[in-house]
C-alpha cells in the first residue's frame, strides 16, 4: 500500500513537476500541488500531476478571503476534483463554510498555524500564543465550521487529535526525516514521529524532490513508515 505521505511539488516548472510526479508516484499516495505551480500553470497542471498517476491530487492554494470569494474560489476549482483543498482557518467561521458548501465532493482542509511559525512570530501577527494554544482554537473553530481534515505540525497533532477525535483527517508539514536540513520550517518532527502523534498524511517536499533521485528517497521514507507501524502494531 502508498505511504500516507503527500509530496509537496513545488518545481519551477511543469516539466520538472511531471517528473518528480512520475518518480515519488509509485510509493506515496498523494501529489501535493501548490501555489508556485498553479499560479504559474492553472488548471493544466493537475492534469499533468494526474497523467498516468495513480494519486490522489491535493490542491493547497490556502485561500483567505471574505466567504463569498472563497466560494467562487472553491467552486472554480471543485470541478478539477481535487481530493484536498486548504484554506486558511483563520479566515473565520463563515468563509471555511463557504468553503465546504461550495466543494461538496472535496475535503476542505484548514490550515491553523503556519508550520513556519515561531511563538514570537505569532505575537508579531497578533495570534495569542503559544502555537499549540492557537492551533487548538482553530482547529476547534474549523471543525465545527464543517471542515473535515486539519493542517498543523506534528507536534500539535497529538493534542488536537484529542480535541477533535478520530474522524478529522490531521495533515502535517513541517516534516523532516533525521538529519535533513530544516529550511524555513520551524515545527518539525521526523516521518516516525508524525505518524506516532496520530497525523494521517505527512506533507514532505525539500527532503524528497531536492534528494539526487526523489523515487529513492519517496521509497526510503516509506519504508520507515511501514517499519515504524509494524514496529507499533
Ligand atoms: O503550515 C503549513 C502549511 C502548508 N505547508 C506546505 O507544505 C509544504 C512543505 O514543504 P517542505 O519542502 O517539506 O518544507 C510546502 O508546499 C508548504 O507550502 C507548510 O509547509 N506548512
Amino acid at each position: 500500500m502508498a505511504a500516507p505521505i503527500a509530496v509537496a511539488i513545488d518545481a519551477p516548472d511543469i516539466e520538472t513537476a511531471a517528473r518528480w510526479a512520475s518518480s515519488v508516484a509509485p510509493h506515496v499516495s498523494t501529489v501535493k500541488v501548490g501555489l508556485e505551480l498553479y499560479l504559474r500553470y492553472g488548471p493544466e497542471v493537475i492534469t499533468t500531476m494526474r497523467g498516468a498517476n495513480r494519486v490522489a491530487l491535493f490542491l493547497d492554494l490556502k485561500l483567505h478571503d471574505i466567504p463569498a470569494t472563497v466560494a467562487g474560489a472553491a467552486r472554480a476549482v471543485a470541478r478539477l476534483k481535487p481530493s484536498i483543498l486548504t484554506v486558511h482557518a483563520a479566515g473565520g467561521r463563515d468563509m471555511i463554510r463557504a468553503a465546504v458548501e461550495a466543494a461538496p465532493d472535496t475535503r476542505i482542509a484548514a490550515v491553523t498555524v503556519l508550520t513556519s511559525l515561531e511563538d514570537a512570530a505569532l505575537e508579531e501577527v497578533g495570534l495569542r500564543g503559544p502555537a499549540s494554544d492557537a492551533a487548538r482554537r482553530l482547529a476547534v473553530l474549523a471543525v465545527e465550521s464543517g471542515a473535515r481534515a486539519l493542517v498543523c505540525s506534528p507536534h500539535e497533532a497529538a493534542s488536537l487529535r484529542a480535541e477533535v477525535g478520530p474522524d478529522i483527517t490531521l495533515i502535517t508539514p513541517g516534516v523532516r526525516p533525521q538529519g535533513a536540513e530544516k529550511g524555513d520550517q520551524a515545527r518539525v518532527a521526523t516521518p516516525e514521529e508524525a505518524l506516532a502523534a496520530g497525523a494521517d498524511l505527512l506533507v514532505i517536499g525539500r527532503p524528497i524532490t531536492r534528494a539526487a533521485d526523489p523515487g529513492a528517497a519517496a521509497a526510503s521514507i516509506a519504508g520507515a513508515l511501514r517499519r515504524a507501524e509494524a514496529t507499533s502494531a
